[in-house]
């Protein structure tokens, strides 16, 4: 059932007037919810973006109702038929055979995200389909839980909690333990961006030596935010205590930290992604981690997500892996909902967005 919010105000004074009403008026109240754009929202999303939808007046919408599965496929394809507008996760592929399926009153699709490696953008533009996205407003929070990932990696958290809760805490020892510090290190951003400049700028207090980046060119006007120098990735790879990924997916960084580049990181460093998983090659960073050639990896994404339980990546003490959760704070994902309903309300007003993706 597609309700907008100014069409159930109108139901629920019939329902309690009900003789009141002519034909005329429930024809009125018909005709008002048929025209309004139709809205599929693939995720129960947020509160605070689902209300803006809500009370806007300007759309009828209906939604997968649930967070903890994404909506199947085969029903996805159905549901976005004929819809004027689509609000999408980032689990949700929307390629050819979707839009194929939606059919041309398609306008405008949302996503409550920063990446868009789920989007064929080639596709969309051939449509001429308006697209939205979520930049920014996750920044603050993927950057505090970048640092948090490296701390937790570097001095080897996990390990440590383990082996205080299952008996391995003897005496105190020496080198028990032992990880690696940030006071005096290089740290390496490889795709200097607002997440990059964030997480440099909250590791700077730790007392970083260096800040190093490598990016498709240099860029001056963010890396002089953060005094970083702009170096190839080669050296990058050389000179990094701490690398940090940043880039997004694209099919020129698809795999792009790969054996070649472990081969020429220090056996100390320690290496983070929280981009997408689809920019390392796991078997090469197993490999790495494994034989020692680099200390350790802290992972917020993995190919596949959920990475399987018996993934060989688990089996290994120097490598930390969490179930994407970069951006996962009640503030941020409710500030991301709010910017994904309220772009897909100016996208079909026609109007600009408030981030859009320029195709
Ligand atoms: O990974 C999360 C996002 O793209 O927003």
């Amino acid at each position: 059932m597609w309700f907008s919010r100014m069409a159930l105000r109108r139901l629920q004074r019939i329902a309690v007037t009900p003789l009141k009403l002519s034909g005329d008026q429930v024809g009125k109240v018909q005709r008002e919810m048929s025209t309004l754009p139709r809205v599929y929202v693939t995720r129960q999303i947020p509160p605070d973006g689902l209300k803006i939808l809500k009370e806007s007046g300007q759309v009828q919408f209906e939604l997968w109702d649930s967070d903890d599965v994404p909506v199947p496929r085969k029903e996805l394809l159905q549901k976005v038929k004929g819809v004027d507008a689509l609000l999408c996760v980032l689990t949700e592929k929307i390629d050819a055979e979707l839009l194929d399926a939606a059919g041309p009153n398609l306008k405008v699709v949302s996503t409550m995200s920063v990446g868009f490696d789920h989007l064929s953008l080639d596709e969309l533009k051939k449509r001429g389909i308006r697209v939205g996205y979520t930049p920014d407003v996750l920044t603050d929070a993927v950057a505090e839980l970048t640092v948090a990932l490296l701390l937790t990696t570097s001095r080897r958290l996990i390990e440590a909690t383990h082996e205080a809760k299952t008996g391995g805490w003897g005496t105190w020892r020496t080198l028990w333990l032992c990880g690696y510090e940030l006071a005096n290190s290089t740290v390496g951003i490889l795709g200097l961006g607002r997440i990059g400049v964030a997480i440099a700028e909250r590791l700077a207090p730790f007392k970083v030596k260096k800040f190093i980046y490598t990016d498709v060119a240099p860029r001056p006007e963010l890396a002089k935010l953060i005094n970083a120098e702009f170096v190839p990735m080669d050296e990058l790879a050389k000179q990094s205590d701490f690398l940090a990924v940043c880039c997004a997916l694209t099919p020129e960084t698809k795999e792009i930290c790969n054996k070649d580049l472990f081969s020429k990181m220090k056996n100390t460093s320690i290496f983070i992604n929280t981009s997408r998983g689809g920019v390392v090659n796991q078997e090469d960073l197993y490999e790495a981690l494994k034989t020692g050639q680099i200390a350790g990896a802290g992972l917020d994404v993995t190919v596949p997500e959920p990475l399987p339980t018996s993934h060989p990546l688990f089996t290994l003490k120097n490598c930390v892996i969490l179930p994407h959760i970069a951006s996962a704070s009640y503030t941020t994902r409710n500030a991301m909902s709010s910017l994904a309903a309220n772009n897909l309300l100016l996208g079909l007003q026609g109007k600009p967005m408030i981030k859009g993706l320029t195709l």
